[in-house]
C-alpha cells in the first residue's frame, strides 16, 4: 500500500494522477530546522515526514514531501501573517525565484530522497493588485504566499521546470522513483 504523509490536499490531488490506490496519514513532525540551504532543508522535512509515518507502517511505500521558495537568498516558507505575506510577494515582484520540493519515498530500509527545483518569474505586482489578492486568496498555508494554482497565476511571466512541484509534488519525478521501487519489487 503506498501511504502519502501529508496534509497537503493538492498534494493528495497530485498523487491521484499516478496513483488511486493510496491512503492518506499525516505526520505529526515539527517544521522547524536550522539548514541555511533550501535543497537540503527540504530533503531534511520530506525524509523527516515520511519515516515518522514509515515507523509505524513498516510494509507500506511511504512518501513525504516539502516544498519552500528562494528568493534573493532568502528562504519563505509560509506566512507568519498578512505582513510577511505582503513583504515575501513584493520580493518576488518583478524578479525570479525558486520553488524547491523535496520528496522522500521510504518502505522499510529502503530510502529515496529528490529534490526538484522550479524556476518562477513573477510579473511587477503592482499595490493594489497585490493588496486585492492578499484579501481574496488563501495563501497562509502556501510557501512563499502564493498559489500558482491559484490567482497568482494572472502574476507569472515565465516558468521554467515542474509546474506540479510548485503546487507541491514533482509529479513525474515521483512517478519514476515509484517505478524504481515497483522494479525492485519492494511495493
Ligand atoms: C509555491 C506554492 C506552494 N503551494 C503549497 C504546497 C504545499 O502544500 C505548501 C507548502 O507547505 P509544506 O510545509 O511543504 O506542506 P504542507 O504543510 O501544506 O503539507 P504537509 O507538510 O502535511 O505535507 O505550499 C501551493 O499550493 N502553490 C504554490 O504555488
Amino acid at each position: 500500500m503506498i501511504i502519502l504523509a501529508s496534509a497537503s490536499p493538492r498534494r493528495e490531488e497530485l498523487l491521484h494522477l499516478i496513483t488511486d490506490d493510496f491512503k492518506v496519514v499525516v505526520s505529526c513532525v515539527d517544521e522547524d530546522a536550522q539548514i541555511a540551504d533550501a535543497k537540503k532543508l527540504v530533503r531534511f522535512l520530506a525524509e523527516k515526514k515520511a519515516a515518522d509515518v514509515a515507523r509505524s507502517n513498516p510494509h507500506d511505500v511511504v512518501i513525504g514531501a516539502d516544498t519552500v521558495v528562494e528568493a534573493g537568498g532568502e528562504i519563505f516558507g509560509k506566512p507568519a501573517g498578512l505582513a510577511d505575506a505582503r513583504r515575501m510577494i513584493g520580493a518576488m515582484s518583478g524578479q525570479t525565484h525558486f520553488v524547491h520540493t523535496g520528496v522522500c519515498v521510504i518502505k522499510g530500509d529502503v530510502r529515496v530522497s529528490e529534490v526538484c527545483s522550479t524556476a518562477v518569474t513573477f510579473n511587477t505586482v503592482g499595490k493594489e493588485e497585490l493588496e486585492h489578492y492578499l484579501r481574496t486568496e488563501d495563501i497562509m498555508d502556501k510557501a512563499g504566499a502564493y498559489a500558482i494554482q491559484g490567482g497568482a497565476a494572472k502574476f507569472i511571466a515565465r516558468i521554467e521546470g515542474c509546474f506540479f512541484n510548485v503546487v507541491g509534488l514533482p509529479v513525474s519525478k515521483l512517478y519514476q522513483i515509484l517505478q524504481r521501487f515497483n522494479e525492485k519489487q519492494v511495493m
